[in-house]
């Protein structure tokens, strides 16, 4: 599939964060398999660090397979293959002598259905990964982390005096909300997020839309959405994935969101984007 760059857009975006802070995410060539079918195809993606890259798309072109390939999720699905190279900061996510465990710490990943320990304390929900990662941490550390998550991930001050209480006591946003705040406890450089809003109201995926807004200073976020209002607001890039039968996904075109939406390039983008199908 041919790709076009779109950069038709005026206002231009840093690459890296002020200060150089990293988290910079590169997909080269990614293709994938389950079993015989193909569902990538060569796949090849800057996600900037300190921004927020949205994959947009019709069901079925790959944008999940590609994003549980970002933090090597796919391998663990019997049958799945895949070939190419993801590099953080350059280096790569998949070198042989990378623990599994040290990918998935720098690059978290929160899902569509929010999935909080529902028995476990929203406390010992934000600080359940800590555990899972084998990091250390001391009891008045903790207290700090747990307030400082809970703040960014904008649910401290709704739940501060309910901190005791079962995360499955929340609202469906808050949490979605505790779900981001439990990634980033253990300081991840990227946040994948798989369409994070599709279960929630219009009030709760704001929030979260505010949420991500608030967090992209510090973490790199890769977000699938099939909604384009919402892939307008909150993203800096966009990727559109396209797939037909018989040809696995691909990216179309990617580009600064206000030009793939402001002018795309290619005539699926626009048909896309302007929601005349998919
Ligand atoms: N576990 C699996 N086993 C076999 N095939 C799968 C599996 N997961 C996905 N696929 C296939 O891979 C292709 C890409 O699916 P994927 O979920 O990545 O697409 P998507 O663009 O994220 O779709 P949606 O927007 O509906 O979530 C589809 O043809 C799908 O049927």
């Amino acid at each position: 599939m041919s790709v076009t760059e779109n950069s038709a857009a005026t206002v231009a975006l840093p690459v890296v964060r002020p200060g150089g802070v990293p988290g910079g995410l590169e997909a080269r060539e990614v293709s994938a398999w389950f079993g015989e079918h193909k569902v990538l195809e060569q796949v090849s993606l800057d996600m900037p660090a300190g921004q927020v890259t949205s994959l947009i798309g019709p069901s079925g072109c790959g944008k999940s397979t590609f994003l549980r390939i970002l933090n090597r999720m796919h391998e663990l699905i019997p049958g799945a293959a895949l070939a190419g190279e993801v590099l953080l900061d350059g280096a790569d996510v998949y070198a042989p002598d990378r623990r599994l465990t040290d990918a998935r710490r720098r690059i978290g990943m929160v899902f569509q259905k929010p999935n909080p320990f529902p028995a476990m304390s929203v406390y010992d929900n934000v600080t359940a990964g800590l555990k899972l990662t084998g990091v250390r941490v001391s009891r008045s550390e903790r207290d700090r982390l747990v307030e400082e998550c809970l703040t960014k991930a904008g649910l401290w001050n709704e739940v501060r005096d309910r901190l005791r209480q079962p995360g499955g006591a929340l609202s469906g946003g808050q949490q979605q909300r505790l779900c981001i705040a439990r990634s980033l406890a253990v300081r991840p450089q990227v946040l994948l997020m798989d369409e994070p809003c599709s279960a929630l109201d219009p009030t709760s995926t704001r929030r979260i839309e505010e949420t991500i807004r608030e967090l992209v200073s510090e973490v790199t976020i890769v977000i699938v959405t099939h909604n384009m209002q919402q892939a307008a607001r909150v993203s800096d890039r966009c990727a559109f994935f396209l797939a037909s039968p018989g040809v696995p996904g691909g990216i179309v075109e990617y580009g600064p969101t206000p030009a793939m939406f402001g002018s795309p390039q290619d005539p699926r983008t626009a048909d896309y984007v302007h929601g005349r199908f998919g």
